[in-house]
């Protein structure tokens, strides 16, 4: 079955996830969708000192919106800050350092964040595929730790300040990957089955859309929906999946291209009258399973997720 649905994604990706994807897509987009400007309105990039994170906080900047970044590295954070401002001109940049693989930290960010800030959306955009199984100080496999864990407590914690807001959003950057992978809660941190890297990967981002469905349900002041960047070359997909890089070369989407639908459901006004809880794909709400491919999960599962989550989430509170 993982054979039938890598082989159908591939062909998928081949067709819709890179460049002239892209280009055939952007043919049915609104082009005035994107001229709007947002001063007075806040938003989180998280990850956003690099590839699809870094050209979605410029273009934000340049709209005149305050920006919050959100990053682990603090010298490669002030560069990438020191250029928004640079080409933007806009000063209301600010930078947070936070490892997001780490519970406590987020928890403490958000509690210090809130008393100084609002909030009108989070964009869950940082993510890693770790190629080793790698523990994080807290015992925690470190791709879950960054791309679920992170990614519900960041949300969760954020919820109560968006939702003060008018017009709250939340985009989480999942990826087309996750179509190969079934919701899978008996191993949540691949501690019994062996590790591969890109499937971890694949199965946190399926996560993340179970999660946005959910949420969806749960919060209806605030918008929810995931995304898919496409094919993006990026420092990440360079660093992470060298063979993948090399071979798709001049195919891959470039960093304004990936950033696009991110845009898009982060300020369009068209993209609050599609519906809570989606996954889009070029500026489209898209299917979550690939046909035949059996990766539907049932509520009980969906259920557990929340479960392990909530109970990570509580213990490293
Ligand atoms: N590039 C692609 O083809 C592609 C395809 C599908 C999905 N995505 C997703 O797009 C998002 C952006 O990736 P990218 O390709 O721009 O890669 P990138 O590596 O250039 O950017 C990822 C960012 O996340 C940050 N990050 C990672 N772990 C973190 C942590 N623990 N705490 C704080 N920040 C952390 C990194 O420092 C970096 O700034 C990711 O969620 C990725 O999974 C990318």
């Amino acid at each position: 079955m993982l054979l039938y649905r890598s082989a159908a994604w591939f062909a998928k990706g081949l067709r819709e996830y890179t460049k002239s994807g892209y280009e055939s897509a952007s043919k049915d987009f609104v082009p005035d969708d994107l001229e709007v400007q947002v001063p007075g309105r806040a938003f989180m990039v998280t990850g956003g000192n690099s590839g699809i994170g870094k050209a979605t906080a410029m273009e934000i900047a340049k709209r005149g919106g305050t920006v919050h970044l959100v990053c682990r590295d603090h010298s490669r954070a002030e560069g990438a800050k020191a250029e928004i401002i640079r080409e933007s001109g806009n000063q209301n940049i600010f930078l947070h350092i936070v490892d997001l693989s780490l519970p406590k930290s987020v928890w403490k960010f958000v509690e210090n964040f809130k008393q100084e800030h609002t909030l009108n959306v989070l964009i869950n955009n940082a993510g890693c595929m770790v190629n080793k199984r790698e523990l994080t100080e807290d015992g925690l496999e470190k791709n879950f730790a960054t791309n679920t864990l992170g990614v519900y407590v960041l949300t969760t914690a954020l919820i109560p300040v968006l939702e003060k807001e008018h017009d709250p959003r939340v985009i989480t950057v999942s990826s087309g990957g996750m179509l190969v992978q079934k919701l899978n809660t008996d191993d949540p941190q691949s501690e019994r089955t062996a590790f591969d890297g890109t499937m971890v990967y694949a199965q946190n981002k399926r996560q993340q859309v179970v999660l946005t469905e959910r949420w969806a349900r749960a919060h209806p002041a605030v918008h929810f929906s995931c995304m898919h960047p496409g094919w993006v070359d990026t420092p990440g997909v360079r660093l992470s999946m060298p063979g993948f890089h090399a071979r798709l070369g001049a195919r891959l989407r470039s960093e304004a291209q990936g950033a696009d639908t991110v845009l898009w459901l982060a300020l369009a006004p068209a993209a609050t009258a599609q519906p809570s809880g989606c996954f889009f794909q070029d500026r489209k709400p898209v299917p979550t399973h690939l046909p035949l491919a059996r990766t539907s999960s049932s509520p009980a599962e969906e259920e557990k997720l929340i479960e392990i989550l909530e109970e990570l989430a509580r213990r490293f509170k």
